[in-house]
């Protein structure tokens, strides 16, 4: 016993000196961040400007843009959120940290550094001579002439969604009208077209009515995204963590990217004419623009980045419209009274619309599928933004979902009121929404690393809404109804189930339907030899569908006698 209690003794108070120790370490640090830092005089809390920890709780509990929302309110647009971080609300911060022409705001490293030995994609790219060669490249597949082509896949997808629903509602109606929840649709129909646009391949999640495994693994790996930046401030605990991640988990993550890759490889394989994004980057390889590398990983996020975002902003726009039945109805008439009937529905026709136009943006403006823009380090020797000059190397971020939603840059900035973007009230200087600061409203970003699929986005959304609407009534459940401004984030917003009452069917007078099945086959696969290089095949050659096939069964094309290609039958009005 006496021996033991010698021993135990000099140990504690050796903990106790080095505890002690680090903390004094610690406090000492705090006092400096608060009083003495360079950035000691940008208003913010006291627990925040002293240490990273609060801003990292917040990150990690996905409350990171309200908990700042509610700082920016009592401290103001311009926010100090971490010992050496700060943050803008405020309109001129895009023109300052993204200017039009030049890339000197560089993306924080602590946020897109890659793992030793994986390549760079587009989206990770920091050095600007990469980013810029590998977004040349990649432009020419979404201009608006890249669109107009690229029309018919979008036409096939949302067709697809409109029946899948036709069928959900049918059922919902038969078991007493109780809801359903639309959100995973709208992932499922933006996920099938990005497949399609990148890979030459849907992810086929409307023909199953179920997420493809693949982009149900994503949604984790996006959210483990935050864990990691958060482990990044603490290189330590960052070493650590990639130490202990399993193998199990590492080979799950190694067999993820591998489907993306085998994907892509059989995509530029393909010998065929197809008007997909990928297909401007088959065309540019001879620049070597881009390597065989940087396309898998360019791929792998842009198949996050293009799809997520859309059926985001689908699934806000969406619940907003029914629980402001008014505007519902006014969007509703402008579209029926547009369209008489549904395959009239076209881009060119809907890019006219002035309502829909309007509830778009105010869709984009209250759910931003980005709702900070992660932080860029400020250049060289310092810089200023928003008037205040700062540190070299000091992360600035811009709080879109703040922005926003505040009440001097937008009036009535909480209600849903599209009417604020239709020239009636933006060109009426008596109007209550003259004076919004259009300027502060950005939601694809500016700059040299704006939003390159801006043209698709709003594009689909146009076209999803339109034919959802012309089609079908929408009711919000009552007691279930979502608060879109409470969702948490992780980089990306975490949905929640967007329920609605019932899907009634409209039958509206005047309507012609199609008579016929009609098959669209659809290459995705080549599983003979010779490869096909006569360039016959186009893309949505139409063949009247067999006796026994129904709308969208999987079917098998003889196309000659070396090939047999995969296809579905294409969605069909005439059971509509
Ligand atoms: C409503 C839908 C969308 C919204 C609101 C949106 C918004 C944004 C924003 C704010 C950025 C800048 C992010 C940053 O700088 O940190 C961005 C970047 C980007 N977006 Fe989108 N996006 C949408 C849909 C799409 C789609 C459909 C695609 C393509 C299929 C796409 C492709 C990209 C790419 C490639 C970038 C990176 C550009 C670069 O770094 O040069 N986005 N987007």
């Amino acid at each position: 016993m006496m021996i033991l209690t010698l021993e135990v003794l000099p140990t504690w108070g050796v903990l106790l000196t080095v505890g002690l120790g680090v903390l004094a370490c610690l406090a000492f640090r705090a006092i400096y961040n608060i009083y003495f830092h360079a950035l000691s005089k940008i208003p913010g809390p006291y627990l925040w400007s002293a240490s990273r920890l609060p801003f990292i709780y917040s990150l990690l509990n996905g409350t990171i843009v309200h908990d700042i929302q509610g700082l920016h309110q009592i401290y103001g647009p311009i926010l100090r959120i971490a010992p050496d971080e700060v943050t803008f609300a405020r309109a001129d911060a895009w023109t300052d940290i993204f200017p039009l022409r030049s890339d000197r705001f560089l993306k924080d490293p602590v946020w897109w550094k890659r793992q030793p030995g994986s390549p760079a994609s587009l989206i990770s790219a920091i050095n600007p001579e990469t980013h810029t060669r590998m977004r040349k490249a990649l432009a020419p597949g979404f201009t608006a002439r890249a669109l107009i082509a690229q029309e018919p896949i979008l036409q096939l997808y949302v067709n697809l969604l409109v029946e899948r629903l036709v069928e959900q509602a049918t059922k919902k109606y038969d078991i007493n009208g109780v809801g359903f929840d639309i959100a995973p649709w709208f992932n499922f129909v933006t996920f099938d077209i990005f497949g399609d646009l990148g890979f030459g391949e849907s992810f086929d999640c409307l023909q199953n009515s179920r997420y493809h495994p693949w982009i149900a693994l994503l949604f984790n790996s996006v959210k483990a995204a935050s864990f990691v930046a958060a482990a990044r401030f603490y290189p330590l605990i960052e070493l650590l963590l990639m130490k202990c991640i399993p193998p199990s988990l590492k080979k799950m993550q190694r067999d993820h990217y591998l489907q993306i890759v085998n994907k892509i490889e059989r995509r530029l394989n393909f010998e065929l004419e197809r008007p997909d994004i990928m297909s401007h980057v088959i065309a540019g390889r001879d620049n070597e623009a881009f390597s065989r590398e940087e396309i898998n990983a360019t791929f792998m996020v842009l198949t996050t980045a293009g799809s997520e975002t859309t059926a985001t902003v689908l699934g806000g726009t969406l619940n907003y419209l029914v629980l402001n039945p008014d505007k519902m109805a006014t969007l509703v008439s402008e579209i029926r009274e547009r369209f008489n009937s549904y395959e009239t529905i076209t881009l060119e026709a809907l890019r006219a619309l002035p309502y829909l136009n309007a509830v778009i943006s105010e869709g984009l403006r209250l759910c931003p599928p980005i709702p900070w823009i992660l932080p860029r380090r400020v250049p060289g020797t310092g810089d200023t933004v928003c008037g205040v000059w700062l540190p070299g190397g000091t992360p600035v971020s811009i709080q879109v979902h703040t922005m926003n939603r505040d009440p001097n840059c937008f009036h009535l900035a909480p209600s849903f009121v599209p009417e604020r973007w239709l020239p009636s009230e933006t060109d009426d200087p008596d109007s209550p929404f003259f004076h919004d600061q259009r300027n502060a409203f950005q939601p694809f970003s500016v700059g040299p690393r704006s939003c390159m699929g801006q043209n698709l986005a709003l594009a689909e959304m146009r076209l999803v809404l339109a034919k959802l609407l012309w089609r079908f009534d929408f009711q919000a459940v009552p007691g279930r109804e979502l608060k879109w401004e409470q969702l948490r984030t992780f980089l990306l917003v975490e949905k929640k189930p967007i329920m609605f009452d019932y899907i009634q069917q409209q039958h509206p007078p005047g309507h012609v339907f199609a008579a016929q099945h009609r098959v669209s086959i659809r290459p995705t696969e080549r599983s003979c030899y010779p490869p096909l290089r006569t360039g016959k095949w186009k893309w949505r050659d139409s063949v009247p569908a067999g006796p026994r096939e129904r709308k969208g069964d999987i079917v098998n094309e003889q196309h000659n006698t070396a090939l047999t290609f995969h296809g579905f039958v294409e969605a069909n009005s005439s059971e509509f």
